[in-house]
């Protein structure tokens, strides 16, 4: 692994992510306060915590798109591996207006094709969440839960040692948050690592994930509050 200022470690084969009382404070305000979790091929982490306690925040840290103030985070070599090192879901994808949600796909898998291609096939994704019937439409006719059925299907489909799913669960029914778990699960077996933020408490349970509750600034420390 490497910590924050590219230092090979010897320890932690296996190991993704290791984030040791990581926050993230702006003046005295804290989006993060800190918390130390940690991710391994295979194995599944679920942030949670009420709004504005710095879930996405925190997967923005681990995405290397926001600095952090305080504590130590360490990412395995295989994430810095060009393309297959992260895939990343933190919003609905950027869809070009011309073209079909087929194209989009198609465009996906295609550039995928001369390493090692998807790491799941889109038509298993597409049976699962039942999203074949909107491949023919174009992105302004897609409803926000199909937007962000896409975007799960790109991310599920990319091969990379760490999936990052920020509430994968977002504006989906019952039925299409299992089915989101089932394909979770496909990758955990690939040994993929998985670190999401979610809202939804039965996910971390059907995917057998650890989880780290975070706080926001104005609640009381308890329990379990020292990210651990
Ligand atoms: N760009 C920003 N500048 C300043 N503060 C920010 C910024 N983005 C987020 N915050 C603040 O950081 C804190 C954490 O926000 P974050 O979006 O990480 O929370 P969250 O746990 O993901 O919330 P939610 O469950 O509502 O998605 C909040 O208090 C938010 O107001």
């Amino acid at each position: 692994m490497r910590d924050d200022g590219g230092a090979a470690m010897n320890d932690g084969a296996g190991l993704l992510v290791r984030a040791s009382v990581v926050g993230v404070q702006i003046g005295e305000r804290w989006l993060v306060r800190p918390a130390s979790f940690q991710v391994g091929a295979g194995g599944a982490m679920a942030l949670t915590g009420p709004n504005g306690s710095g879930k996405t925040t925190l997967l923005r840290v681990v995405l290397g798109r926001q600095v952090h103030s305080t504590g130590t985070l360490q990412r395995g070599a295989e994430l810095d591996g060009g393309a297959h090192g992260v895939a990343a879901m933190t919003g609905p994808p950027p869809f070009y207006a011309r073209l079909t949600v087929e194209e989009h796909l198609e465009a996906v898998e295609a550039s995928w094709e001369n390493t090692g291609g998807l790491a799941l096939p889109f038509q298993d994704i597409l049976d699962v969440l039942d999203l074949h019937r909107l491949m023919d439409q174009f992105p302004d006719e897609l409803s926000s839960g199909e937007r962000q059925g896409i975007g799960l299907a790109m991310a599920l489909a990319r091969p990379a040692a760490l999936l990052l799913l920020d509430e994968p669960e977002q504006r989906l029914d019952t039925r299409r948050r299992e089915a989101v778990a089932e394909l979770i699960r496909h990758r955990l077996e690939q040994g993929t690592g998985v670190l999401m933020a979610t809202h939804d408490s039965h996910l971390p349970a059907l995917l057998g994930a650890d989880v780290l509750r975070l706080r926001r600034q104005d609640e009381q420390d308890g329990p379990e509050g020292d990210g651990s």
